[in-house]
């Protein structure tokens, strides 16, 4: 038998049996928590148990999760469909050498954050300025791992923000640059392309828009545009002063880039301290990461209990619920960050996965999503994990109440979704408002919540850069986890390439260059549709 196998016949040998039995046995709650660096997880609400989590933790063993650990941090090339080196970590554990292709990559790392450093700090101290004097606003223009990172950063660290105004700028709709732009002045705003290729259709384009809306004001655009990318040759094509990019390699990843240049606008806009305590707390979770035993090892138990919803009791999707209005941009950061990393149909060497992938993430903030979409997480048919997060304590002092509500309505969720509410509970309510047979029985019904559904949640101190950190670089290393244990490079991002080539083919004939020959009947019918007056 596989680890998987035993694993599948214990989830079916145990099946019915509430996860509330599971708290009668000794001390679950502190036996199925970790504790790290001042951040509590707690998975006691899953049916995980004792024998359940020795398997998945053979299971994480026979994959090999940590030798290819050590090849990650160590510069190995385990994105092996791009051959590269996958070395985010090095971004924020900026002492040490790390040899790719036989060279030490750390001084080249250390050289670029000394420069977006002061390239910051100059901007911020208004030694950088624009035609009309300091910089009151940046713009950073880029999509997915150039946008998601930084924006959902500047939000979740905005008590921090003492800089110009922070503004990110990613969609191909032309709604989305003019609303940003629209109430700026472009004589104290300053432009930062990011891309790590630097061929990115929808930042390309908005680019563009981006130095004519500054040329109709300003009489050198370019001194007020930064560039980040890969590419430098074609960030010189595009105009922008060799001094004013930041380059970094192929080895880091777009939805793992926000530890380095592409994390420009976040420092500027918070300031190089508070972004040196953000890669601090990343390579506080690495060192943890690196260390701690997989049963204590929250990346290693947060992909653990993923593999053991998604894989074994087979639920397809998995919500993410920060109690933390500053972190609402996270499940939309969490979606490219595991979606794109695990949403995969071949194993390694390219043969079909006989298990599924990774699962659909979604969410939103709590307590907004108690309104919306809960119902559906306490009484639908389908089984949706939760994962929780929230703080201690806010930023707001004077404001401590409405913490605590905030927490009570956090924890108040995850133990309604573990207890539930029975029918015989159900009943009582509605005898106690006056209903009777018949009507009592129907109301009673709808009235009933079946609980024992599965949740966890992360517990740390407060949203400070340093937790930010932490929180990123578990998600990023619970992702990983998950990748070697299901077999699959989670680094390279091919399924994204056929939309794209697809409208690049689409766009001549929206614009009557080409005709939809050779397209099918119903594209031809859009076309149609889009190219006709009314
Ligand atoms: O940074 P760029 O090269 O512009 O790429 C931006 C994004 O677009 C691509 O389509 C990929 O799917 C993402 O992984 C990437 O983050």
């Amino acid at each position: 038998m596989t680890p998987w196998d035993d694993l599948r016949y214990h989830h079916a040998a145990h099946a019915g049996r509430p996860i509330l039995e599971l708290f009668e046995r000794g001390d679950r709650a502190a036996h199925f928590s970790i504790r790290a660096d001042g951040m509590l997880f707690d998975y006691s609400k899953t049916a995980i148990d004792a024998h359940a989590r020795d398997l998945l933790i053979r299971l994480a063993e026979a994959s090999g999760v940590a030798a290819r650990r050590e090849a990650m941090f160590t510069g190995e090339k385990i994105n092996e469909t791009e051959g590269r080196a996958v070395l985010h970590t090095a971004l924020r554990n900026l002492d040490g050498a790390i040899e790719v292709d036989g060279k030490d990559v750390m001084p080249e790392v250390r050289e670029t954050y000394a420069r977006m450093e002061a390239f910051a700090r100059d901007v911020r101290a208004g030694r950088v300025t624009g035609q009309g004097g300091r910089i009151s606003d940046i713009v950073n223009i880029g999509i997915g791992g150039s946008d998601l990172g930084p924006a959902m950063a500047a939000l979740a660290l905005a008590p921090h923000a003492d800089g110009p105004r922070a503004h990110f700028v990613s969609n191909v709709d032309g709604a989305h640059v003019h609303d940003v732009l629209a109430p700026l002045d472009p004589e104290t705003t300053l432009i930062i392309v990011a891309s790590k290729t630097f061929t990115t259709i929808e930042t390309m384009t908005n680019a563009e828009t981006a130095r004519k809306w500054m040329a109709a004001k300003v009489a050198e655009p370019a001194a007020q545009f930064a560039a980040v990318s890969t590419a430098l040759d074609r960030t010189t094509e595009f105009g922008i002063p060799a001094e004013r990019v930041l380059g970094f390699a192929d080895w880091v990843g777009g939805r793992y880039s926000v530890w380095g240049p592409v994390g420009l606008s976040l420092m500027i806009a918070v300031g190089p301290e508070n972004f040196a305590a953000f890669l601090k707390g990343g390579a506080a979770m690495d060192a943890h990461f690196r260390d701690a035993p997989f049963a204590e090892n929250m990346p290693v138990m947060l992909a653990l209990v993923g593999i053991w919803h998604n894989q074994i009791c087979g639920h397809a999707t998995r919500a993410v619920l920060p109690y933390d209005q500053r972190l609402s941009r996270l499940p939309a950061y969490l979606q490219q960050l595991e979606m794109e990393s695990n949403g995969k149909r071949v194993a390694m060497d390219g043969t079909a996965l006989d298990i599924h992938s990774g699962p659909v993430v979604w969410g939103e903030p709590g307590t907004n999503g108690q309104h919306a979409f809960y119902q559906l997480i306490h009484q639908g048919t389908r089984i949706v994990p939760c994962e929780f997060l929230l703080a201690r304590e806010g930023h707001e002092p004077d404001l401590a109440h409405q913490h605590r509500l905030l927490a009570a309505n956090c924890l108040a969720q995850a133990e309604a979704l573990l207890r539930g509410r029975s029918l015989a509970e159900a009943r009582a309510l509605m005898e106690a408002k006056g209903l009777n047979g018949d009507e009592l029985e129907r109301q009673a019904r709808h009235r009933v919540f079946p609980g024992d559904r599965p949740s966890t949640t992360l517990l740390y101190p407060k949203l400070t850069p340093f937790t930010l950190g932490q929180i990123v670089a578990l998600y990023e290393h619970r992702v990983f986890v998950e990748g070697v244990i299901l077999g699959i490079n989670s680094f390279d991002q091919w399924g994204v390439e056929l939309g794209k080539e697809l409208a690049g083919a689409l766009e001549p004939i929206l614009s009557g260059r080409e005709d939809a020959a050779g397209k099918d009947a119903s594209t031809r019918m859009m076309v149609d549709y889009l190219r006709s007056e009314d």
